[in-house]
């Protein structure tokens, strides 16, 4: 097997002026990259799950701004501005849920905005401030690990932890949020065995989570999402770390479908149910989760497994990319300053 590790899905390529996406729609068969010359490129990558993952969302974004930017002909300074905006826009258009996105593209508007100088300077500086937000988020989810391990049960036999989609290296800068928690447990001894949820119907579980523990050498179990009730019933699972796409300021939780549901199965264990996710990814703006917009996606997902259907013609479908977790299921939420209870998270607000 050829090794893969670190992971970095989102990478600044130098020389050849170009962003390199890890193409995750590939993995694990094959590990595959993208050039992204333009912002146009990089909307479709996202839209399409090329990359995907909040915090690589927010990432590749910063990076499809720093191109976009680029792409302006203009040297009047106003007039660059405007044509920022919209890019800005299109990038807006691509995934809905996940806030970092949004958060990103506004750090760059306003780096943009505040930014002296001509316009090839600033056009450097977004491309600058990109990989600031890159290396930023490596930093984070570092920390976040650091934190995440120190709230996990106090056992002195190993864990077994359950994770559902896929937050880890992959969808972040590097490392990842609730996969980072489970690689430091690792690193530390602590870990026994994680069990990954399949997570229909894009299988990020099985696909992504399942890869890069296998990169690692971390013991690993895929399970079909409604085997996680079972197991947990089995007393084989210790905790739950998943990531978030969007929390709202009360601590409510959208993350990929069926996260709420292991997180009521959770709760009618008495397992402690953790979200490790970055500050970029709390939507101090919202009020509660019902404020969170959620993405639907593609029937096609729903009616296929890989490209074979299993579905009769004529049936209907609903495919909700996220679901929201109430808070009051959520033991902790583990962020880059520590591990707070969902209705102490506003404490953390910079
Ligand atoms: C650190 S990633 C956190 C979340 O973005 C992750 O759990 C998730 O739901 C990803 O959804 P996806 O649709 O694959 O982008």
């Amino acid at each position: 097997m050829v090794c893969h590790t670190p992971v970095y899905p989102v990478r600044w390529d130098r020389e050849n002026q170009c962003v390199i996406l890890i193409d995750q729609t590939c993995l694990p068969g094959e590990y595959t990259t993208v050039n992204i010359r333009n912002s146009s490129e990089m909307a479709r990558a996202i839209k399409i799950m090329i990359v995907r993952g909040a915090p690589a969302i927010g990432v590749s974004a910063a990076y499809g701004m720093a191109l976009g930017a680029r792409e302006i002909q203009t040297q009047e300074r106003a007039l660059f501005l405007e044509q920022l905006e919209a890019v800005a826009e299109m990038l807006k258009q691509t995934r809905p849920t996940a806030v970092n996105l949004f958060w990103a593209i506004q750090r760059m508007l306003e780096t943009a905005r505040d930014a002296s100088g001509s316009v090839g300077e600033i056009q450097s500086q977004l491309l600058a401030e990109a990989e600031q937000i890159q290396q930023e988020d490596i930093q984070t989810c570092q920390a976040i690990a650091q934190e995440g391990v120190k709230v996990l049960p106090d056992r002195p036999e190993r864990l077994n932890l359950l994770t559902h989609c896929n937050a880890g290296a992959l969808a972040t800068a590097g490392y990842g949020t609730a996969l980072g928690v489970v690689r430091s447990a690792w690193a530390q001894g602590r870990l026994k065995r994680v069990y990954a949820d399949e997570t229909r119907p894009r299988l990020q579980g099985a696909k992504l989570t399942a890869w890069e523990c296998v990169q690692e050498g971390i013991p690993v179990t895929v399970i079909t999402d409604n085997m996680a009730a079972h197991c947990m019933q089995q007393g084989m699972i210790d905790a739950v770390v998943v990531g978030a796409d969007r929390i709202s300021a009360n601590g409510d939780t959208a993350n990929k479908i069926g996260t709420y549901s292991v997180a009521v199965a959770a709760k009618a264990h008495n397992i402690p149910f953790y979200v490790a996710a970055p500050l970029s990814t709390v939507d101090f703006k919202l009020a509660d989760g019902g404020e969170i917009p959620i993405e639907e996606r593609d029937s096609q997902e729903v009616a296929q497994v890989g490209d074979t259907r299993i579905t009769p013609v004529g049936v209907e479908y609903y495919n909700p990319a996220f679901d929201v977790t109430p808070a009051a299921l959520i033991a902790g939420i583990i962020t880059e300053k520590g591990a707070v209870a969902p209705q102490d998270l506003i404490s953390l607000k910079g």
